[in-house]
């Protein structure tokens, strides 16, 4: 990390426990986006990883990478996935401790490539027997398989992980993978049966249709067209422009075969895929309260596909089960009910298959160390999810200051108490037994009578209703209520406000299936579905536990795992919302550095010392900076140490010695010690140089410097090569414009010339790369503006370092409504339009500044508005051409055409930005060649055929009069007058 801290104005720095001012957000923002903008995607936070989707392939991650970072300490490296991996691995294999990672982020910030990351990682550095190769193919091959099924294109990420996953690899004691583990969490079922609007099901589907093979296709009764598909058509999105589902679709069916699954399974498995589709297709019809299936042909397929008995199936999708003094009945249900049976018969079947696929791949593996945290925006799902985030960061928090004060501790260092928000409050609110949210919202779902969503939401006011991070529109101030609706509860949550719509809670908690339907699928002959509808389920009385109770009681497995283990985190940042490589949306990253509680992960791990270094590595870097430490120190290190700082300057309060570290409190005081550490390296270099130098034949050398190079000269003229480009190297050019340069010696003129030229290219050609379009916008009209003002007009030189702005006069992009409003001289429209005008000041033939107009400029025309009542459009592609004067008024002509009556004549009109709203009407009208800037005097046409003059003479002030020739006349400041 030291190496890069002299480029840190440019590219940041690469730890943000090295930023000065630590607490500032907009700071740490800043340092983001100067990391961004260099393409540098990782950034730690002590050994927190931040990440930044780059939304473009970078080149960071090939096998020459790879090595760069194996076996190689944190610090000494740029930060990288690699270094987090290889770190987790190396200290599982020295320290023999369970290691985890952890990534977090919303949905496309970049978890599921930072994962398949790592495992090329492991894939590639770990060794590995030819046993070991098979796990290492089954663990990178498992990825497409479990992507094709739990994945799905939303609005936010065409590749979002619909689940969330808790992957576990296990090594042996040489370090080789030979295990894995995954544990899924909350399948987003519900997308099996709809989708909104722009979203797609599971990318299975779309697969198997588009890619499966013709025959294939006809086994399963299936058309290759998406549309024909009832659970398909809901976001109205089939096809994806970064999806391709045909070759997609090898690659899962290739997946398949290499971890582990024969042809009669998959076989088995793509019917259970195809009877999905065609559940959706069922059509129910019939009188109200008595459903009934209008066609048989769907019910001929799932008999087939399903291995179950046609006739029952079709009673059990049109019928509920009811037990009635000890007898059983079957009762009809009507058309809202039987589509919801369909339904959840759907999410069930799609759902336990997904969760078979899953166990299916743990026993074909051994493996992994992560958790992906999903992130759903369906709301009793998003209640979960955001459950399991207050937890995690819960942990998070814990264990970093834990392990802050373990390090202080053992280093003997006095722990200074942290301020910090402790979400346990939060926890307890959602996870309380008996008066926590889940335990409310179960005993809705179990209790007899009427429970409804809306009665959920009554309870919780009146059980939870005082707690301070729990609001109802009921209980919100006059504020809060107008943005919460009537059925929603809000809490609040350590990164911030979350409303919850209670609408479903009592449904999804309950996730119930019929019995009768269940009875079916256990009757099934698919194999798969017999292993997932297992028949002890309907002996079993005892109702199944309700989804968040299952939830809560996996996370809490899952923290007990995690706080087993050595944590490592990759925090990932998504950086704009359109998917788009190199764009940097300040506030959605904003939003997302606070919802990460990046800013309190910095605080805990910056509270005391900004920096920390074990004795020896720190004294074999900086040495050189102290006569007693350099070139070696004898002594302890600790002692070396102490010199070493003592020698630098540095203040009691700057450092602290531990037992085997150096701790540094402010990042200044390393930026320092670094800046030293680089002029030292150059005088260092060169004293080596010449001593070396002078020892053989420097004098010599001397003697014969202006003859051809010959072994008399040869060390001497090395020499002054090596002096020149030394210096050379030291002051370079900052910038295009800076013209120093070092004067060669005189058998070095010829090269430093091409180097000066090399260098200047190279300083444009970057210069250029780094461009904005906005940026080269604005030179292009500066440009412009030169060409036609430069030594011409005396307020030039004035104009060149203000900026063009491109809302003052924009030639573009008038709103349609403001045109139409002026075309109906509504006075609003001014100021709401005021954005794109200028005001200018008409002078009368009599000299008076006459009333303020707007000058509105569009694409093709201008349009002069006086109050809003007088309104004149000037066409650009008609202008006669253009005057100005010399001097430095603001006063400007428009000619129009003489023979166009509607005009009153030619247009005066003054600007406080004459160069700009000229430079820019030019551009639009194509009169660049065309401006006339005039010495002494403007004529200008009144109006039928009548001529006005404007005289123009350099006075102290501005000045517009009617002379007595009948001239207007103006003093203009002229440019020695303007200071
Ligand atoms: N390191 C990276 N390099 C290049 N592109 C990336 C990188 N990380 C992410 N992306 C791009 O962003 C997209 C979304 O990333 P990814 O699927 O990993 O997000 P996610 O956080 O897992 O989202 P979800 O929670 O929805 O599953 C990827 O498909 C890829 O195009």
């Amino acid at each position: 990390m030291e190496s890069a801290l002299t480029a840190r104005d440019r590219v940041g720095v690469q730890d943000f426990v090295l930023l000065e001012n630590y607490t500032s957000e907009a700071a740490f923002i800043e340092n983001l986006r100067k990391r961004f903008k260099e393409n540098l995607i990782y950034t730690y936070i002590g050994s927190v990883l931040v990440s930044v989707n780059p939304y473009r392939e970078l080149e960071i991650y090939t096998k020459n990478h790879m090595e760069r970072y194996r076996g190689v300490n944190f610090y000494e490296v740029s930060p990288h996935i690699y270094a987090v991996a290889d770190n987790s691995y190396r200290s599982m294999r020295t320290e023999r401790k369970d290691q985890c990672i952890l990534i977090s982020g919303e949905s496309g910030a970049g978890k599921t490539e930072a994962s398949k990351k790592i495992l090329q990682y492991y894939a590639v550095t770990c060794p590995a027997s030819e046993q070991v190769q098979t796990v290492k193919d089954r663990l990178l091959q498992s990825n497409p398989v479990l992507e094709a099924f739990g994945n799905a294109k939303t609005l936010r990420n065409d590749n979002s992980s619909r689940f969330g996953k808790y992957m576990d690899i296990q090594f042996d004691f040489k370090g080789a993978p030979v295990g894995g583990h995954i544990i899924n969490y909350l399948l987003e079922k519900s997308r099996v049966v709809h989708q909104n609007h722009g979203e797609r099901n599971f990318h299975i589907f779309y697969q198997l249709i588009e890619g499966g093979e013709e025959d294939l296709l006809r086994r399963l009764g299936l058309e290759r067209n998406p549309q024909q598909y009832q659970y398909l058509v809901k976001g109205n999105c089939p096809k994806v422009s970064s999806i391709n589902d045909r070759s997609d679709w090898k690659v899962v069916r290739k997946a398949l075969t290499v971890i582990g699954f024969n042809e009669d399974e998959v076989e088995e498995l793509l019917n259970i895929i195809a009877s999905v589709l065609h559940l959706g297709n069922v059509q129910y019809g019939g009188e109200e309260g008595n459903a009934s299936i209008t066609s048989d042909t769907q019910i001929k397929y799932l008999a087939r596909l399903l291995g179950v008995n046609g006739a029952v199936l079709t009673e059990a999708l049109t019928h509920k089960k009811i037990i009635a003094k000890g007898e059983e009945l079957m009762s009809p249900l009507n058309l809202e009910q039987a589509s919801s049976a369909r339904d959840a018969l759907s999410k069930a079947v799609y759902g336990r298959t997904f969760t078979w696929l899953v166990n299916k791949i743990n026993a074909s593996l051994t493996y992994t160390l992560h958790l992906l945290v999903i992130e759903v925006n369906r709301s009793f799902e998003q209640f979960c999810i955001n459950y399991c985030n207050e937890k995690l960061q819960q942990l998070f928090i814990e264990l970093t200051l834990k392990s802050e004060q373990e390090e202080y501790e053992s280093e003997g260092i006095t722990w200074e108490p942290v301020q910090y928000f402790n979400n346990k409050i939060i926890c307890d609110l959602v996870e309380e037994k008996f008066k926590g949210i889940i335990s409310i919202l179960d005993e809705e779902c179990l209790r007899p009578g009427d429970a409804s969503d809306f009665t959920f939401l009554e309870k919780l006011e009146d059980t939870v209703g005082g707690h301070p991070h729990f609001v109802t529109h009921k209980l919100a101030d006059g504020k809060t209520r107008k943005v919460m609706g009537r059925d929603e509860f809000r809490l609040l949550h350590y990164a911030g406000e979350v409303n919850y719509n209670v609408n479903g809670f009592l449904d999804k908690n309950n996730d119930l299936l019929f019995r009768n339907l269940k009875e079916v699928m256990c009757m099934s002959e698919n194999k798969i579905l017999t292993q997932c509808f297992d028949r002890e389920e309907l002996s079993d009385k005892k109702r199944p536990e309700t989804a968040a109770t299952q939830f809560k009681a996996s996370l809490a497995k899952l923290m007990e795992i995690l706080m087993s283990k050595e944590p490592s985190y990759i925090r990932c940042i998504k950086p704009n919302d359109s998917k788009q490589s190199g764009r940097f949306d300040e506030v959605l990253i904003r939003h997302q550095v606070k919802y990460l509680g990046l800013m309190e992960n910095l605080r805990v791990r910056r509270a005391g010392f900004a920096y920390r270094r074990r004795y020896e590595v720190f004294l074999q870097r900086y040495k050189s900076l102290c006569p007693d430490t350099w070139p070696n120190w004898q002594g302890k290190l600790a002692d070396g140490v102490a010199i070493l700082v003592k020698h630098l300057g540095y203040k009691p309060e700057e450092y602290k010695l531990g037992r085997s570290k150096i701790f540094i409190r402010f990042p200044k005081t390393l930026f320092a010690t670094e800046d030293a550490l680089e002029t030292r390296k150059h005088s260092l270099g060169e004293s080596s140089w010449h001593s070396k130098a002078c020892k053989i034949m420097f004098i010599k050398g001397f003697i014969y410097r202006h003859k051809e190079r010959c072994p008399e000269n040869e060390y001497f003229l090395d020499y002054v090569r090596y002096s020149f480009l030394m210096k050379l190297h030291r002051n370079l050019p900052k910038n295009v414009l800076d013209k120093s340069w070092p004067t060669p010696p005189a058998a070095l003129v010829e090269a430093s010339e091409h180097l000066r030229k090399l260098c200047m290219q190279n300083m444009v050609w970057n210069y250029c790369k780094k461009i904005s379009p906005e940026w080269k916008h604005q030179l292009e009209q500066k440009m412009i503006a030169s060409e036609i003002f430069k030594d011409k007009k005396d307020n030039y030189p004035q104009s060149v370092s203000k900026l063009f702005v491109s809302t003052r006069l924009n030639g573009e992009d008038i709103n349609p409504k403001v045109l139409q409003a002026l075309e109906n001289n509504s006075l609003t429209i001014i100021s709401f339009c005021s954005q794109y005008a200028v005001p200018v000041t008409k002078y009368d033939r009599k000299g008076y500044k006459a009333r303020p107009r707007q000058l509105l400029l569009t694409s093709s025309s201008a349009i002069i508005i006086e109050e809003a009542k007088l309104k004149q459009r000037i066409d650009y592609g008609a202008l006669k051409g253009i005057s100005v004067s010399s001097l430095s008024d603001g006063l400007f002509v428009l000619h129009v055409p003489s023979d166009d009556n509607k005009q009153k004549g030619d247009v005066v009109l003054q600007s406080d930005h004459v160069i700009e709203t000229l430079t820019k009407i030019a551009i639009c009208a194509d009169k660049i060649n065309t401006i006339n800037i005039n010495q002494g005097s403007i004529k200008f046409t009144v109006g039928q055929g009548k001529e006005g003059i404007i005289d123009f003479t350099p006075g102290s002030e501005l000045l517009v009069a009617k002379a007595k020739n009948g001239h207007l006349s103006k003093h203009s400041p002229s440019s020695n007058s303007i200071s």
